[in-house]
C-alpha cells in the first residue's frame, strides 16, 4: 500500500508537483509496481468499500503516495483542435507536462472518451474500460463545438460527466464546463482512480480547488455502481440544490431583505461571462471557491442542453 501522506491526506493535490513530477502517461516502473498501484486503487477505490463517511470529510478516502511517486499506468489521451491559445490550454499544458499523448484526428480510442456528445454518464462500472484502454477528452473550444467533427473521433465509450463544478479561471463556477485537466480528472475520481485525478491536477496552480469543490458530489457518484445510479445521483443533487436556493430566497423574502441581489447562478450563465477558453494560471484561491459548491444552483449548461 502507498504510504499515507500528511499532506496529501487531506484530498487536496500539492501544489507545484506537477512541474517536478514531470512524466509520460506511458512512464511505467516496473510491472510489479504497476500492477501492485492498480490493485491498491482498485481495493481504496472499490464503491463499497471506499468511502468512510466520517473520514470523508476529512479525506477523499484514499491512502496517498506523494504525487512524484504516481504514475499514470493507463493511456491518457486528447484529440486537440487547436482552438485554444497553446499557452493558456489545459490540454496542452498536460502535453508539455508529458502526461497526455495526442491522437490524430480518426485514431480510435479504445479507452472512455469524455465527450459533451457522451449520452451515457461515466460511473465506477467503466473502470474495467479505462484499465484496458484509458482515458481521453477533446481538446476544442467550447464556443466551436460545430467546427468539432465529432464523426472521426467517435467511440464506443463516449460519457458525459454528471454535474460537477469548473473551478478553472475561464469558466470558474459553471457546472458541467470542465476544461479538460478537469474532466479527465473527474474521470478518474469518479471510476476509481484518485492519486491519477490528483498527479493531473498538480500541475495547475488552482488545480487544488477542483477536488476541494466538488467533493460532496464526487463522494456521491463513487458510491455508485452503475450510469443509471450516477445519473439518478446528479438529479438528486440538482433537486437538493435548487431547494437549498429557494429556501434561501424564501427566508431572504421574510426577512425583507433585499431580493435584487444577484444569483450567483445567473452571473455565470452561458454568454455573460465570454466564451474564452483561455486558461490562466492562478495562484490563490479566494474564499468565494469554498462556498462555491454551497451557493450554486443549476445554470443551462448541461452539454446535452445546448
Ligand atoms: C470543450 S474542451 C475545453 C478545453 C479548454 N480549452 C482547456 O483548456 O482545457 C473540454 C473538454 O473536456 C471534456 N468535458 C468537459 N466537461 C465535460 C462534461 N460535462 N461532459 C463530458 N465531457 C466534458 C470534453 O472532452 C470537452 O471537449
Amino acid at each position: 500500500m502507498g504510504k499515507k501522506n500528511a499532506e496529501t491526506s487531506s484530498g487536496r493535490p500539492k501544489r507545484g508537483r506537477g512541474a517536478r513530477g514531470r512524466g509520460s502517461s506511458s512512464r511505467t516502473n516496473s510491472k510489479a509496481t504497476s500492477d501492485k498501484r492498480l490493485e491498491r486503487t482498485s481495493q481504496d477505490w472499490r464503491p463499497d468499500s471506499a468511502i468512510d463517511d466520517v473520514g470523508a470529510e476529512q479525506d477523499n478516502g484514499l491512502e496517498h503516495e506523494d504525487d512524484d511517486q504516481v504514475h499514470i499506468d493507463v493511456p491518457v489521451a486528447m484529440w486537440d483542435f487547436d482552438h485554444c491559445d497553446p499557452r493558456r490550454c489545459s490540454g496542452k499544458k498536460l502535453a508539455r507536462l508529458g502526461l497526455i499523448k495526442e491522437l490524430r484526428v480518426g485514431t480510435r480510442f479504445r479507452g472512455v472518451v469524455v465527450s459533451p456528445k457522451g449520452i451515457q454518464v461515466v460511473s465506477p462500472a467503466d473502470r474495467e474500460i479505462v484499465l484496458q484502454g484509458g482515458l481521453a477528452v477533446v481538446e476544442c473550444s467550447w464556443a466551436r463545438l460545430d467546427d468539432v467533427p465529432f464523426n472521426k473521433i467517435a467511440s464506443p465509450h463516449e460519457r458525459l460527466l454528471p454535474y460537477l463544478i469548473a473551478t478553472n479561471p475561464v469558466n470558474y463556477g459553471k457546472p458541467w464546463r470542465l476544461n479538460c485537466v478537469e474532466a479527465l480528472a473527474a474521470a478518474f475520481y469518479i471510476i476509481g482512480f484518485g492519486d491519477y485525478a490528483e498527479k493531473l491536477l498538480s500541475g495547475f496552480g488552482w488545480g487544488e480547488a477542483f477536488f476541494k469543490v466538488n467533493k460532496p458530489f464526487i463522494d456521491k457518484y463513487r458510491k455508485c455502481h452503475s450510469a443509471a445510479e450516477v445519473s439518478a445521483a446528479q438529479e438528486k443533487i440538482i433537486e437538493d440544490l435548487e431547494s437549498s436556493w429557494q429556501q434561501s430566497r424564501k427566508e431572504k423574502e421574510d426577512a425583507g431583505d433585499d431580493l435584487l441581489f444577484e444569483n450567483p447562478n445567473h452571473q455565470r450563465r452561458l454568454g455573460e461571462q465570454g466564451e474564452s477558453d483561455s486558461e490562466s494560471e492562478v495562484d490563490e484561491v479566494g474564499d468565494e471557491i469554498e462556498s462555491l459548491s454551497g451557493v450554486l444552483s443549476i445554470t443551462n449548461l448541461h452539454p446535452q442542453h445546448q
